[in-house]
């Protein structure tokens, strides 16, 4: 038997109705298999705990999660209480960095059943690799003087070492998928970053002959990720332009509430993080009626990573399952609730050889 320690962060919003039931999904996988076991370790890590101790998250909280195996989040963030700022550099961006998380994939695929808000969505499988350490969110800068003579300045940082890594992991993505690479730029406008970015794409293309690559500027790459999501295979960007994207890749499966990450260590030196694309979305919490399939996807993806592919394609599969039954959250055109569509994807899961 295998065992798992798994860190869980709910976090805030509907963090708090994605996650319990994610962990409930989890279980039902391990009976279904019978070969490895999950044992849950909850942080109340977040606003309320900042609003009650000053701190997003406990002093030591980073030495506390180095003994685990993997990291389920939520969503962070209350707007109307605490600065987002002040709770995602505290919590999220803070466990990503120090854990040196430095990639985020995130995947945006067509799903059955789905209804896309394209109007002809293909067949998409999109993978966007995005640089989860450094670039547009920085904390070089500031803010001096006071009243019209006020000003901020911020400072995008882009070492070669972590723009490397990115790329390179988006080249090997490729090469494991449909060879296709596609880099998000804006050469064009910004004069110093991305020019850089751009060498370095092309600089270590040579290490990867058989995968085609492309690069373009992140507006147009925007609109062709709406008129021809199924031209791409996987995009590799800077940390601001894949936030950008993954939301648009969420939207363009249906929802935002679908789509899935992965914050990965890659030197093996500290815990993976395991988090939906979407927010603690302050303006449905409370309802119940929360998507809970993109928290459900990070499943999968940190079984993957786990080395548990069988289980981890019995999620996916249920999650497709289920959706093409039409049990589904609102923001999909259903009418279950959160609990309901977890409860559907749990009886789903099949055993696989
Ligand atoms: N990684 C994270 O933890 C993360 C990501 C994004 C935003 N945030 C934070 O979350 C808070 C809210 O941010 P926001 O409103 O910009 O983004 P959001 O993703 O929370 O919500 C955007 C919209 O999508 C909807 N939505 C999101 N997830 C959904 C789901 N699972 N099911 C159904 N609908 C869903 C929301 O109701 C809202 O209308 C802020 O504090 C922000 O900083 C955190
Ligand atoms: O900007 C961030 O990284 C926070 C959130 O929007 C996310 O995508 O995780
Ligand atoms: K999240
Ligand atoms: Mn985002």
């Amino acid at each position: 038997m295998r065992n798992y320690k798994i860190a869980v962060i709910p976090g805030d919003g509907i963090g708090k109705e994605v996650v319990p039931v994610t962990m409930d999904v989890l279980n039902h996988a391990a009976e279904c298999f019978q070969d490895a076991a999950f044992t849950f370790t909850e942080f109340p890590w977040g606003c309320d705990y900042y609003l009650e101790h000053g701190k997003m998250m406990d002093d030591d909280g980073i030495e506390q999660l180095e003994e685990f195996d993997a990291i389920l989040l939520g969503a962070v963030g209350d707007p109307e209480r605490v600065p987002d700022h002040i709770s995602l550099w505290g919590l999220l961006i803070k466990i990503r960095r120090s854990m040196e998380q430095s990639l985020n994939i995130r995947p945006a695929k067509f799903f059955k059943g789905l209804a896309s808000p394209l109007a002809d969505p293909r067949d998409f499988d999109i993978m966007v690799v995005r640089e989860n350490s450094e670039g547009e969110y920085s904390e070089a800068g500031g803010r001096i003087h006071r009243g019209q003579d006020e000003l901020a300045i911020q400072n995008a940082v882009f070492t070669r070492k972590a723009s490397e890594r990115a790329i390179r992991y988006g080249y090997q993505l490729a090469g494991e998928r449909k060879g296709k690479l596609t880099s998000a730029t804006k050469s064009n406008g910004i004069v110093h970053s991305m020019p850089f970015w751009d060498e370095i794409f092309k600089e270590v293309s040579q290490e990867f002959p058989n995968v085609e690559a492309t690069q373009q500027h992140i507006d147009a790459l925007a609109a062709f990720m709406v008129s021809k999501p199924h031209e791409f295979d996987v995009i590799v960007a800077s940390n601001l332009f894949g936030d950008i994207l993954t939301d648009l890749g969420g939207a363009i499966m249906g929802s935002i509430g679908i789509a899935p990450a992965a914050n990965l260590n890659t030197n093996g030196d500290h815990p993976s993080m395991f988090e939906p694309v979407h927010g603690s979305a302050p303006d449905i919490y409370g309802q119940g009626i929360a998507n809970p399939l993109g928290q459900i996807w990070t499943a999968k993806m940190m079984l993957d990573h786990l080395g548990e592919f069988k289980m981890g394609e019995s999620i996916l599969d249920a999650i497709e399952s289920t959706t093409a039954a039409g049990i589904k959250t609102q923001d999909i055109g259903g009418d279950s609730s959160t609990v309901e569509v977890a409860r559907e994807v749990c009886d789903r899961i099949k055993f696989k050889e």
